[in-house]
This record gives structure tokens, sequence and C-alpha cells, in this order.
């Protein structure tokens, strides 16, 4: 496939990780459409276009993809009528990497299904709920301690560690509010719920894994990162694994995204015991730990996305060296948003931020991210959180 220039691409998801696509998009001369579920979401902020729509809605999918007659779909976010995506590939149109990857990793339950049942692939013991009731059966069977997680959400939303047996309606709650009350924490429309067995792990990895139209797979250095509330804190490259553990987690992204197939970077999660590496779930895009590649690579992860989209060569992944990534968090509601500390944050070598510009703000919100590169990751970790901490949100 060879494919000419410029390409007309709907993002479908505007936020960090669509922005940062768009400009890599964008360099190469593409038309881009940012699409999302409010105004002024990061991607649209650098789009050529963009459009405000629920991307749970069939019609307003439907409504943006006739007016703008994209030649490629990219989904940004997990929470999209991922149906909808299967009938405009059966019309024609490229959906990144495929229709039915995005469907399937959208549901923790059927990638779970594929990964663990279909492909033998080691993961974390496993059980489903869609009530209260059969969550207390399902978490006695698992054990404790186990993790609580909403089937269609990201980001930690809805998710929660269960220590023992008096916390299981509380798990319960956070992750499926009362019906009638808004769906705060599950972005999609499902009311069913996967409980993991708690891994304790020495490190958990992200293994960015880029599936081409026409070469073979290859791979970043693994990620380490670090989480709470199960969403992303810090990140770090190279991740410090053995060379055999990054091998058997090679092996098992391949397996896990042939199966998927299409084009495109994934962002493979293996958690990582002293005897083995162990399957978690993966994202069909850029991954949110994978930000530190904005420093941390030649080519980064947005833009080896594009390059594998629109089949353009990937010739070499150079690895410039120990760098970190750290989060800028909001710490409250808020619609006005200005930043304090910038100047002081970049004052320090081989460090830099990126603001996303979203907004507004409520507590744990993630608004931006500082970047490092250090002698070494323990250097380059303590640069990232430093300048991050200095950064203050004021409304
Ligand atoms: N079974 C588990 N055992 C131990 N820790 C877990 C387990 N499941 C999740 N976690 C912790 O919670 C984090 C988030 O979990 P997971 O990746 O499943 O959620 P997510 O909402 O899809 O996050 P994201 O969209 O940011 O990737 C993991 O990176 C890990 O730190
Ligand atoms: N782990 C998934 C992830 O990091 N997704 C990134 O966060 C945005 C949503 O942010 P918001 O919740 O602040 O709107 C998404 O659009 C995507 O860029
Ligand atoms: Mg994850």
């Amino acid at each position: 496939m060879s494919i000419k220039l410029p390409q007309k691409l709907m993002l479908l998801g505007s936020g960090e990780l669509g922005k940062e696509f768009a400009i890599a998009a964008q360099r190469l001369g593409n038309y881009v459409i940012a699409v999302d579920r409010y105004a002024n979401a990061p991607a649209m902020q650098v789009a050529d276009a963009y459009e405000v729509i629920s991307m749970l809605s069939a019609d307003d999918l439907e409504a943006v993809v006739t007016k703008h007659q994209p030649n490629i779909i990219i989904p940004e976010i997990e929470a999209i009528r991922t149906e909808k995506l299967i009938e405009f590939e059966q019309r024609g149109i490229t959906v990144i990497p495929t229709a039915t990857a995005t469907n399937y990793t959208m549901n923790r339950d059927r990638i779970r299904e594929l990964a663990h049942q279909q492909l033998g692939i080691r993961t974390a013991k496993y059980g489903y709920a869609t009530t209260l009731e059969e969550l207390i059966t399902v978490s006695n069977e698992i054990g404790f301690s186990n993790v609580v997680k909403p089937v269609m959400s990201s980001s930690g939303k809805g998710q929660s560690v269960v220590q023992d047996k008096t916390e299981v309606e509380k798990a319960w709650n956070y992750a499926m509010p009362a019906a009638g009350v808004a769906i705060a924490n599950s972005r999609g429309d499902s009311q069913k719920v996967i409980v993991e067995e708690f891994i304790n792990f020495e490190i958990e990895i992200t293994l960015l894994t880029i599936k081409q139209w026409n070469a073979p797979t290859i791979f970043c250095f693994p990620i380490g990162h670090r989480q709470e509330r199960g969403d992303y804190q810090e990140s770090w490259q190279p991740a410090l694994i053995s060379e055999d553990k990054i091998l058997k987690a090679q092996e098992m992204a391949i397996k896990v995204t042939d199966a998927l197939g299409g084009a495109g970077i994934f962002g493979v999660e293996f958690f990582i015991t002293k005897d083995e590496v162990i399957f978690s779930e993966l994202s069909p895009r850029p991954h949110d730990t994978g930000m530190v590649t904005l420093i941390s690579q030649n080519l980064n992860e947005f833009e080896l996305h594009l390059r594998a989209i629109l089949d353009l060569p990937i010739p070499h992944i150079e690895q410039l060296g120990a760098s970190a990534s750290a989060v800028i968090l909001a710490s409250e509601k808020s619609d006005s948003i200005s930043f304090g500390g910038v100047a002081d944050a970049l004052s320090e070598k081989d460090v830099d931020i990126r603001l996303f510009g979203k907004p507004n703000a409520h507590p744990y919100r993630r608004m931006g991210v500082a970047l490092a590169k250090g002698v070494n990751v323990q250097e380059a970790r303590e640069k990232a959180t430093r300048a991050a901490s200095k950064i203050t949100i004021n409304s």
C-alpha cells in the first residue's frame, strides 16, 4: 500500500494524546479533524477542523463522517460506539488499527477473553459481575486483595482495590453508581465489572509495539511506570528488566496485536513479577505512559503511530538515554485555568513541559506533563517529578 499525502484524518477523541498526534500529522501536511465530547479540547486547538459530539452516539458519528468524509478514522479514547466503526470500515474508510480491534479493546472482557482464552496468554485470575450479589460471589472465588474495574473505563475511572469482603459493596458502588444516577466513572454504557486477582508486581511496563502494514512489527524500549488510583503518575524509559523478560513480553505483544490486526502503535501493558511476565491490557493507540517518548526517542510514539498508519518507513528508533515523565494534575474544579511556576520548572537542564490546554479542571485531571533526561533513570525521574511539582494551577 502506498498512501498519497495529504490524508484526511479524523481523530475520535481530542485529548493530550490526540493533540501530539495532530501535531505529528500536520508536520507531514495532513488534514486533521478533531472530534470530542467537549469544545476546545486539546487536539481541537491544533486541528484544521473540529466537531463536538457524543462519540457513543451512532447518529452523531454518522453526521460528522458524512460531513467531513475522512479517509482514515483514528480512535483516541476507548468510549466510542465501535459498532458504528465496523460499518464505516465496510464502507471503505480505514479505521485504526481496525474497527474490530477498537471494539475488543474498548471492552475489558472481550480483550481479556481474546488474550487468555483464545491465545493462552498469562493474565491475572479474573471473573465478571453484573450485580452486587455476583460481585460478592466472584470476589470470594478470586480471593483478596483483588481489583474491581468497570469493563468499559480507562485511566482508572471507577476502579478500586478491594482488600477484604467488607469493601466489596463500596467497590461496586464506585464502579457502577445506582440506576438513575449518571454514570460518573464508567466511560461507556455497560453495567459490568471485571474482578482481577491483585498482582504484587516488582514493576509494571508498557511495551510500545508498532504494527506496520507492510513491514514486521517493531518495539520501543520498555517503559516503566507508577500508578495511583489506577492512573499514571510517572513513567520512565528504559525500564530496567532482564532481556529474557523483554523477549517474553515481546512474544505476547506480537500474539495479541497480530490477532487484532491492522496497523498503528499499541501500548501493551505487563506486570513483571520476580519470575513472570503477566499481560494486563493494551491500548490500540499511543499510551499515556508513552508521553515519555516526547523526550526519550528520535521518533516519539505519536510520530510512530502516524508513520505506521500512513505506511511510511520507520528505519530506526533511537532511545536517547535515561528519561522520565511526571504528570501535572489539577487539585480542584475550575473553568479558568492559568499556570504558575513554569519558568522555575524549565530552569533545569534537559527538562521540558507540555501544558495540554484543557479548558476545565477537576481534582486529579491531568493538565500537563513534565519531561526530563538524566544521567540515569533515577535522576531523570527526580528531575521530572521536581519540575511537575513546581507547576501550580491557578483558578
Ligand atoms: N490485577 C491487578 N493487580 C495489581 N495492580 C493492578 C491490577 N489491575 C490494575 N492494576 C493497577 O491499576 C492500574 C490501572 O489499571 P488498568 O490499566 O487496568 O486501568 P485503565 O483504566 O485501563 O488504565 P489506562 O487507561 O490508564 O491504561 C495498572 O496500571 C496497575 O497499576
Ligand atoms: N489512559 C487513557 C488516556 O490517557 N487518555 C488520554 O486522556 C484524554 C482524556 O482526558 P480527560 O479525562 O482529562 O478528558 C484522552 O483524550 C486521551 O488523550
Ligand atoms: Mg492501563
